[in-house]
């Protein structure tokens, strides 16, 4: 198991969040009284890694401005530069980090990277790695492991990649690069994770005969993380063509060097929104984009359904809470990285809820629907675990301690029950550092407990 952390000489994502926090319990702060907040968060984890990425094939230099600094993050940049790309760190203007600079160099392997517990770097990086020149390793965390790598290995191998996994078919594992690959049709298996097909999309104009992938399989989550892959690449001059549901065709081609602003990322926002329902006041999240493509846009729709109302305008989206929290029918292969947030929500709502079409997110951070009924059914909770869902009766819960399973949104889950129930400890909330290093701060602002230091 690999150990690191983001070390820009100038900048310390961390603040008093640290990793080696882990087995610390947290107080989960319980609300006095409806909420009144205006907050503004930090850049999105899945368009600042996507654009790290782009950015250190591309034909020229590229500014992330206002870009996630995490974990996640970190270990991409940390990753990029053994690869070869040179990433430095800009002042810029935005207020939760500097901005950076990523000039692309010759890829070279000979290198071992630490995926931590990163779907985008253990997705997006092997690609990659097969057009660098000499081995490169990957590992992570313990629970890295444990995700679904197969699809990344055999798909690569198909495209001329030579990759040595020791039969295992999971992290680690060796990508032997010959500075090309040949690309061409592959027909893969995506229902385990979209990640599979952003991480050949991405890469794919760099292959010598370009790509054209087709998902063969039962199901293909998280559409909207696909599409954003396809408008970063055509932000940078890459078309993709999709003849068909499923299907994708990238010719080879020139990815361009671009500045780009990142937007706040909306799934870190649901936490905060769904804390003015679970007070019944009211939050105010700052700089939110539209269009855009992240999923945690459809918190907008998703909230009404659990009795708050939403309203949008000037960049300022509001949530306001009602008398009660109601339940819901939920089918949401799109967004199952909002799901442990929303399964907060319908452990304090008043009517039983149904949530399906989430099976893959046994597959994230941790099995996250086996963690959701451990943890809530501890508390007194009443979750069942369904083939691919929860179903959430209402019950009275009380305090505990939260396990988060290395989980952030496990963490910020148990921040929001623990917004009602007394009592409620989590333990390790470091783990919020994966995408969110400012969550304790930033929630104890939202509670009236002034600007984080
Ligand atoms: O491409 C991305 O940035 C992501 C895709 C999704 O993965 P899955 O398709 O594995 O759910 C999402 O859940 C994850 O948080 C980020
Ligand atoms: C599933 C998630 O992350 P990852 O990018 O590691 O897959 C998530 O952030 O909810």
């Amino acid at each position: 198991m690999l150990i690191s952390r983001y070390s820009a000489p100038d900048f310390d994502p961390y603040g008093d969040n640290r990793p080696e926090d882990e087995g610390v319990l947290w107080a989960a702060p319980l609300a006095s009284g409806p909420l009144d907040a205006r907050l503004s968060l930090p850049g999105s984890k899945s368009l600042t890694n996507r654009e790290l990425v782009l950015a250190a094939i591309a034909d020229s230099p590229s500014r992330l401005i206002a870009p996630l600094h995490s974990r996640d993050s970190g270990l991409m940049v940390e990753a990029l530069r053994a690869l070869g790309t040179t990433i430095e760190t800009v002042p810029g203007e935005g207020v939760f980090g500097p901005d950076l600079l990523v000039t692309p160099g010759e890829l070279t392997g000979s290198t071992t990277i630490d995926c931590g517990l990163a779907g985008t770097v253990m997705r997006f990086l092997p690609p990659l790695a097969g057009l660098a020149l000499g081995p490169t390793t990957f590992d992570g965390d313990e629970g890295a492991r444990r995700r679904p790598m197969a699809t990344t290995i055999s798909s690569l191998r198909a495209l001329g990649v030579d990759i040595d996994d020791d039969g295992r078919r999971s992290l680690p594992f060796t990508v032997h690069g010959m500075g090309t690959v040949d690309g061409g049709a592959v027909t893969i298996d995506a229902s385990a994770s979209s990640q599979f097909v952003s991480g050949l999309l991405l890469a794919a104009a760099r292959f010598d005969s370009g790509l054209r992938l087709t998902h063969s399989g039962e199901r293909l989550p998280s559409m909207p993380h696909i599409d954003m892959t396809i408008a970063t690449l055509a932000a940078r001059g890459v078309a993709v063509e999709s003849p068909s549901v499923g299907e994708w065709v990238v010719s080879p081609g020139i990815i361009a060097g671009r500045d780009v602003a990142i937007e706040p990322d909306l799934s870190n926002a649901a936490p905060f929104l769904a804390a003015a329902l679970v007070t019944r006041g009211r939050v105010t999240i700052t700089g939110w984009p539209s269009p855009t493509t992240q999923i945690g846009a459809r918190l907008e729709q998703l909230l009404p359904l659990f009795g708050g109302s939403v309203e949008r305008a000037d960049g300022l989206l509001t949530v306001t809470g009602r008398e009660s929290i109601r339940g819901v029918e939920l089918h949401l292969p799109e967004g199952g990285e909002l799901v442990p947030n929303l399964v907060a929500l319908a452990a304090l709502a008043d009517s039983p809820s149904t949530i399906t079409g989430i099976g893959h997110i046994r597959h994230h951070e941790t099995d996250r629907l086996a963690a959701l009924v451990t943890e809530i059914n501890g508390l007194g909770g009443a979750v069942t675990e369904l083939e691919d869902g929860l179903h959430i009766e209402p019950a009275t819960l009380h305090g505990g301690i939260w396990h988060c399973y290395e989980d952030h949104r496990m963490a910020t889950t148990g921040a929001i029950l623990g917004l009602a129930v007394p009592g409620i400890e989590v333990e390790n909330i470091a783990t919020t550092s994966k995408t969110l290093p400012q969550f304790p701060a930033l929630w104890h602002t939202m509670l009236g407990g002034g600007s984080p230091a």
